[in-house]
C-alpha cells in the first residue's frame, strides 16, 4: 500500500472516463494504479466487498480501457466481482461510500449505473457465452466494434466457458479474451486446466522469444518464400522448445502470453496485438489476487476475496465474531462423517465459505473440490452415490439453480441418496438479485422424490442434516440463510414431524412459519394475539413434500397463514394450499413470501422490510385479510 492516501487532487480525481486514461504517461499510470489501490482499500475497508479480486486487476483494467473504446467496444467481466476498477475509471468513484448498500453502488456491473456495464449476473462462467453471441451480432450487423471478455482462472473451470470456447473457435469472430490468471478462486484453483495455465505461466512467453528471433532475423534481406519458411519453422520450433503448446491454440484460438498482468505497458502491448487480430484471441494475464495490499496478498484463505469491514492498516475484520449457520453445519457434518464412512463432501470452489473445508481438513480424502462446476458437482455426486457413498454437496442456494437438470434427472430420477446443503438460502442482501437464494423451494420442490428441510435454528439444523443423510432412496435439500444462527426456538410439542412452537385453543389462525422465518412467525402471532386472535405457530421442518400433519392441523383452525423466505410462486404456501385442496380441507389460506422478481441489493433486513415481510406488516395484512374473508362469508352470494 502506498505511503499515504492520494491527495484529494491526485490523478485519480482527474479520471472520470476511460478517455482520461489515454493521455497518461507510463509514470502517471503507475501513480494512478497506486492511488486506485489506496482508494479501494480505504473504501472497501468500510463497506466490505470484493477487494482481493479487484486489487488483482488494476493494471489490466487500465490497459483494457486505454486500448479499447468502451462503451462502443464492449468490455465484459465474468462474475463481475472484480469490476471495482472498471467502475472507478468509468465515473463512479463517488458511489463507493455506499458500495453494496441499499440505493448505493452495486457490487457488480449494473446497466442502470453505466453505459459501460453489461453483464449483471454474478454467477461465474457466463462471460464467454455472452461474448460469443455479442461478437456474432457485431459481425452480422457489420458493426466495427470489439468485444473483450475478462474471465478468471476459476471461472474457466465452469463448463459454460468450454461450451463457449468451442463455439468461439468455430465462429472465428473478432473477440479478445483476457484470462485473468491469479491461480485462485477462493483457494488455489483446482483441476487440469489450472495445471495447464500454471505450466504456461511458468514458461517464458514464446511470443517474446519469437520477437527476439524475428528481430535477429529482421535484417535478413527479404527474399520472399525461403525467409518466410525459415521464420515459420523457427516459430514452430520455438513453440515446441520454449513453452508447452497452449491448448487454446489446439482449439483454434490464438494465444498471447503469458503477460505480466501488473505491467500496464506489457498488457497494452498484448492487447493492441490482440485487437489487431480479426479472430478470437486469448491474452493470458498473470496476476496476483490482492496485489499491492499486503494483508490481502498474505491472506492464505482467500486473499481477502470478499471481506466484511476491516481495519485498513492490518486487514483485520472488524465485525464481532458470531456463530454462523455455516459453522453449525460444518461442525455437525464432521460429526456425521466420523460416524458414517460413506459420507463424503463436495464443494464447487467454495470450501471455506460453505464450511466443507473443515471436513477436508479432517478427512482430506473424502472431500472433492470440483471447481466452479455445480452441474458437474450434482452429477458427480450421483456417481458417488451409485458407488455406494452418500455425498453432501454444499453450495450457495443461488448456484444450485444452474444444476436443476442434473438434480432432476441425474440424481432424483435415479432415486440417489445425495444431500444438497444450500447455504445463503433466501434473501442474502449485499450481493443483490443474482445472489438471492429464493428459488430453491419452488424450483426443487417440483422435483419428484425430493425432500426439502428448512431448519429454524442450530438444533434443528443439526437434527435435519442427520435426517437428510439418513435418507437412502432419493435426494434431500437442507437450506438455511446467510449470517448468524438465531437463538434456539424450542418446540412445545411435536405433531408427527411438525414442531408446534406456540398454540392457542381458540384456533383462529394456523401460522406455518418456514425455517428462518419461525422467529418472524412468533412475532406475528404475538401481534395478532394483542388484537384478540388465537394463533398456533408451527414449523414444518421438512417443507417438501408437505407434511400430512399440516392438513390435520389446518382442519382444526379457521384460517391458515404461511411464511417463507423463498418465492411465493410454487413455494411452500402454494404447496400447502394444494395439499389442503387434495385433502378437501376448506380453510382460507394466505401465503407470505418473496415476490418473484429482481430485488435490489441492501441488507437482508432492508430488503425484507421493503417487501413487507416484517411482523408489523404481516400482522396488519393478516387482520385485513381476515376481515375481508369474514365479510365475504356473510355477504349474499354475488348475482351473476
Ligand atoms: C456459478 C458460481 N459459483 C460460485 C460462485 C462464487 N464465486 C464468486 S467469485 C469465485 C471465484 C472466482 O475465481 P476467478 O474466476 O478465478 O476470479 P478471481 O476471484 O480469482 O478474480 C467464486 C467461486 C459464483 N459467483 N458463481
Ligand atoms: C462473487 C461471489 O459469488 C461470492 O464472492 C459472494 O459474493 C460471496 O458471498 P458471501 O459474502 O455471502 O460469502
Ligand atoms: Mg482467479
Amino acid at each position: 500500500m502506498s505511503e499515504s492516501l492520494p491527495a484529494p487532487d491526485g490523478l485519480l480525481a482527474s479520471v472520470t472516463s476511460p478517455g482520461d486514461l489515454k493521455r497518461l504517461s507510463p509514470e502517471q499510470l503507475t501513480l494512478l494504479a497506486a492511488e486506485i489501490r489506496d482508494f479501494m482499500v480505504a473504501k472497501v475497508s468500510r463497506t466490505g466487498g470484493h477487494l482481493g479480486p479487484s486489487l488483482g486487476v488494476v493494471e489490466t483494467t487500465l490497459a483494457l480501457h486505454r486500448v479499447f473504446d468502451s462503451p462502443r467496444d464492449r468490455v465484459l467481466f465474468d462474475t463481475g466481482h472484480q469490476a471495482y476498477v472498471h467502475k472507478i475509471v468509468t465515473g463512479r468513484q463517488g458511489g463507493f461510500d455506499l458500495l453494496r448498500q441499499r440505493g448505493g453502488l452495486s457490487g457488480y456491473p449494473s446497466r442502470a449505473e453505466s453505459e459501460h456495464d453489461l453483464i449483471e449476473n454474478s454467477h461465474a462462467s457466463t462471460a464467454l457465452s455472452y461474448a460469443d453471441g455479442l461478437s456474432k451480432a457485431f459481425a452480422l450487423r457489420g458493426e466495427d466494434r470489439h468485444v473483450v471478455a475478462v474471465v478468471g482462472d476459476g471461472a474457466l473451470t465452469g463448463g459454460m466457458c468450454w461450451e463457449a470456447l468451442n463455439n468461439i473457435a468455430t465462429a472465428k469472430k473478432r473477440l479478445v479474451i483476457v484470462v485473468n490468471d491469479n491461480g485462485r478462486s477462493y483457494a488455489p484453483t483446482i483441476g487440469g486446466l489450472a495445471d495447464h495455465l500454471s505450466t504456461l505461466r511458468l514458461n517464458p512467453g514464446y511470443e517474446r522469444v519469437l520477437d527476439l528471433v524475428k528481430d535477429a532475423l529482421g535484417n535478413t534481406p527479404v527474399v520472399g518464400k525461403p525467409v518466410y519458411e525459415v521464420l515459420h519453422a523457427v516459430k514452430r520450433g520455438i513453440k515446441d522448445a520454449v513453452s508447452p503448446q497452449p491448448m487454446f491454440e489446439d482449439l483454434g484460438i490464438k494465444y498471447l502470453g503469458p503477460v505480466d498482468g501488473h505491467d500496464v505497458q506489457a498488457m497494452e502491448s498484448a492487447l493492441r496485438r490482440a485487437k489487431g487480430f480479426n479472430a478470437p484471441v486469448i491474452v493470458h494475464a498473470v496476476t496476483r489476487k490482492g496485489y499491492g495490499y499486503r494483508p490481502a496478498e498474505q491472506d492464505e484463505a482467500d486473499c481477502l476475496h470478499s471481506p466484511g469491514a476491516f481495519d485498513p492498516q492490518t486487514g483485520a475484520l472488524t465485525a464481532k465474531p458470531s456463530v454462523k449457520w455455516t459453522h453449525v453445519f460444518s461442525e455437525e457434518l464432521i460429526k456425521i462423517a466420523d460416524e458414517r464412512l460413506d459420507v463424503v463432501g463436495i464443494t464447487a470452489a467454495m470450501g471455506e465459505p460453505t464450511g466443507i473445508a473443515e471436513l477436508a481438513r479432517k478427512h482430506p480424502d473424502r472431500v472433492y473440490d470440483v471447481g466452479i462446476a455445480e452441474q458437474h458437482a450434482a452429477t458427480s455426486a450421483a456417481g458417488l452415490a451409485m458407488g455406494g457413498l452418500h455425498p453432501v454437496v454444499a453450495v450457495y442456494a443461488t448456484f444450485l439453480n444452474r444444476a436443476f437438470d442434473q438434480v432432476l434427472l441425474d440424481v432424483a430420477m435415479h432415486e440417489l441418496p445425495v444431500t444438497f446443503v444450500l447455504d445463503r438460502a433466501g434473501i442474502t442482501g449485499p450481493d443483490g438479485p443474482s445472489h438471492y437464494g429464493i428459488w430453491d423451494m419452488s424450483v426443487f420442490g417440483a422435483v419428484p422424490g425430493m425432500r426439502i428441510a428448512a431448519p429454524r435454528d442450530a438444533a434443528t439444523l443439526r437434527e435435519e442434516l442427520r435426517e437428510a443423510v439418513a435418507v437412502d432412496d432419493g435426494p434431500t435439500i437442507v437450506r438455511f440463510p446467510t449470517g448468524s444462527v438465531p437463538a434456539g426456538l424450542p418446540a412445545v410439542r411435536r405433531v408427527g414431524q411438525v414442531d408446534v412452537l406456540r398454540e392457542d385453543d381458540r384456533k383462529d389462525v394456523l401460522l406455518i412459519a418456514v425455517g428462518s422465518f419461525a422467529g418472524l412467525g412468533l412475532d406475528v402471532a404475538e401481534r395478532l394475539a394483542e388484537q384478540g386472535y388465537g394463533v398456533t405457530v408451527v414449523d414444518p421442518r421438512w417443507v417438501r413434500p408437505v407434511p400430512i400433519e399440516l392438513t390435520g392441523l389446518a382442519a382444526q383452525h379457521r384460517r391458515v397463514v404461511t411464511l417463507e423466505d423463498g418465492i411465493r410462486a410454487g413455494g411452500v404456501g402454494d404447496a400447502v394450499a394444494a395439499a389442503l385442496r387434495d385433502a378437501d380441507v376448506d380453510v382460507p389460506l394466505r401465503d407470505f413470501g418473496i415476490p418473484s422478481g429482481w430485488h435490489p441489493h441492501g441488507t437482508r433486513a432492508e430488503i425484507l422490510t421493503s417487501l413487507g415481510l416484517t411482523a408489523q406488516d404481516i400482522a396488519r395484512d393478516v387482520t385485513g385479510w381476515v376481515s375481508r374473508v369474514e365479510a365475504d362469508a356473510t355477504a349474499p352470494a354475488a348475482q351473476v
